[in-house]
Formats: structure tokens, C-alpha cells, sequence
């Protein structure tokens, strides 16, 4: 599933020295191809939002059942959260929540969630992070549509053990005034790096690192799919 262009040995040192690195192509095009396709073919997302400190998940279900005027509510309650403070409005699906639980369909999510966990994408990300006690990738996939976000966070969490945070992007078109972009930021609160949600691209980050997704644009041509997560020791 690898494409065959990469010597991680050599992405090592770019890695260290910007904390993070992004790598175009990484599957093979046929993977990348069948694997963005099923992802915009899947149909069973939560929507994700942080309000007031909590972190909300809204099932399918419930999703179908919700009027337009409770859809605009929600909405504006994580737009208000993001306007002073830490929020995010997307849609996910627990990957590896899913997998670990059993109930994870068979077939490509499976495969990309046991591709993710291979000793030869594992490997991989050992030899370009430095991290060899890495062990696993959990995995989530997301879908940031027109009007979603995620503010500047840093992915430092406590017991996690994460050692690197990973995004592979799926949107098989994208512009970057479409917004969804991965921005990086300094310690004065500039810009001083940004990825955009190249197809077939890996995005590789060392934590702790404020970063954000940018708002997708209202008038963005569709909504930026990817599997996203992190790489974590025991
Ligand atoms: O989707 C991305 O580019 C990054 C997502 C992210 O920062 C996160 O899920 O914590
Ligand atoms: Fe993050």
C-alpha cells in the first residue's frame, strides 16, 4: 500500500529539524484512489463539537432526526465557543474505537485501520519520527464541510503516550483558498508554516505544537476528508 518513492531514513533529519514534515504521494495510487473513494462513500458520521469545556458527539441517528433550526444551534454554539476559546465542529468516525470495540465494517476501513497498524507502515513512522517505542496508531476518519473547524490546541494530553500526530489526506481535489488548512503556529501567534489537504499526502507532526485546521471556506467545492491520529508508545 506504500508507494515505493519514499526512503524514510532520509526524511529523518527534515523531520527533527521542523517538527514536522509532510510527504506527497505516500500509498500507492490505486490505495490512495479506492481508499478516498470509499471514505467519500461512508455514511456513518458523528458530528464532533466542543462547547462550553465538553466535547459533544452527535450520532447519525440523531443527526436525521434534527430540524434545520437545531442544526443552525449547534452550529452557532461551537462558533460561539471558537470566538474566545478552544472549540471544533467537524464530523468522525472512531476508527480505532470502532476496530477495538469489534464493530468496525469489514472490508477497506478495516484495511486501512490494520494498514495503519502494519509493521511496515509502523516502520515507517518509527524511522522518519525517531520514536522506536512507537507502537500503534489510533485513527479517526474526519470530514471538515463548508463552515468547520478546529482552533489552535496542541494534542497534549496526559497518559496518551502520543509521540506524533499524523493527518492523511483524501479530499482528491482541493484549493487552498478553500481553507481546511493545517497551520502551525509561534509562539507570538503568526503563522510559521501550513499544510493544505494535498491528496495521498501524509502529514507528520511532533507534539506538544499549537496548531489549527483553518474553517473550511463557505464556498469551498466540497468537504476535506482524511484519516487522522496519532502515533503512540504503550
Ligand atoms: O486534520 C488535520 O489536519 C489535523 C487535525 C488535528 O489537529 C486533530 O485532530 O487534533
Ligand atoms: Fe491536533
Amino acid at each position: 500500500m506504500l508507494s515505493a518513492n519514499h526512503d524514510p531514513a532520509a526524511l529523518h533529519a527534515p523531520y527533527l529539524k521542523n517538527g514536522r514534515i509532510h510527504i506527497p504521494s505516500i500509498l500507492t495510487e490505486h490505495a490512495a484512489d479506492t481508499l478516498s473513494a470509499a471514505i467519500l462513500a461512508f455514511e456513518d458520521w458523528n458530528r464532533v463539537l466542543y462547547q462550553g469545556g465538553k466535547h459533544f458527539d452527535i450520532y447519525p441517528a440523531q443527526l436525521q432526526a434534527m430540524t434545520t433550526a437545531q442544526h443552525t444551534d449547534i452550529r452557532n454554539a461551537a462558533y460561539t465557543a471558537a470566538q474566545n476559546g478552544f472549540s471544533y465542529l467537524y464530523d468522525n468516525y472512531p476508527l480505532h474505537d470502532a476496530y477495538q470495540a469489534g464493530t468496525c465494517p469489514k472490508g477497506l476501513l478495516s484495511d486501512i485501520y490494520e494498514f495503519l497498524n502494519s509493521p511496515a507502515f509502523l516502520d515507517f513512522v518509527r524511522t522518519v519520527t525517531g520514536h522506536a517505542d512507537i507502537a500503534f496508531a489510533d485513527a479517526q476518519l474526519t470530514r471538515f464541510a463548508p463552515g468547520h473547524f478546529l482552533t489552535s490546541h496542541d494534542d497534549a494530553v496526559d497518559g496518551k503516550n502520543r509521540r506524533a500526530a499524523y493527518v492523511l489526506n483524501l479530499t482528491p481535489r482541493w484549493r487552498p483558498d478553500w481553507g481546511g488548512l493545517l497551520q502551525f503556529f509561534d509562539q507570538a501567534g503568526n503563522v510559521e508554516g501550513g499544510f493544505t489537504p494535498t491528496f495521498n499526502a501524509l502529514n507528520m507532526f511532533s507534539i506538544p505544537k499549537p496548531h489549527a485546521v483553518s474553517q473550511v471556506a463557505t464556498f469551498a467545492g466540497g468537504a476535506r476528508y482524511s484519516i487522522t491520529g496519532w502515533l503512540r508508545a504503550e
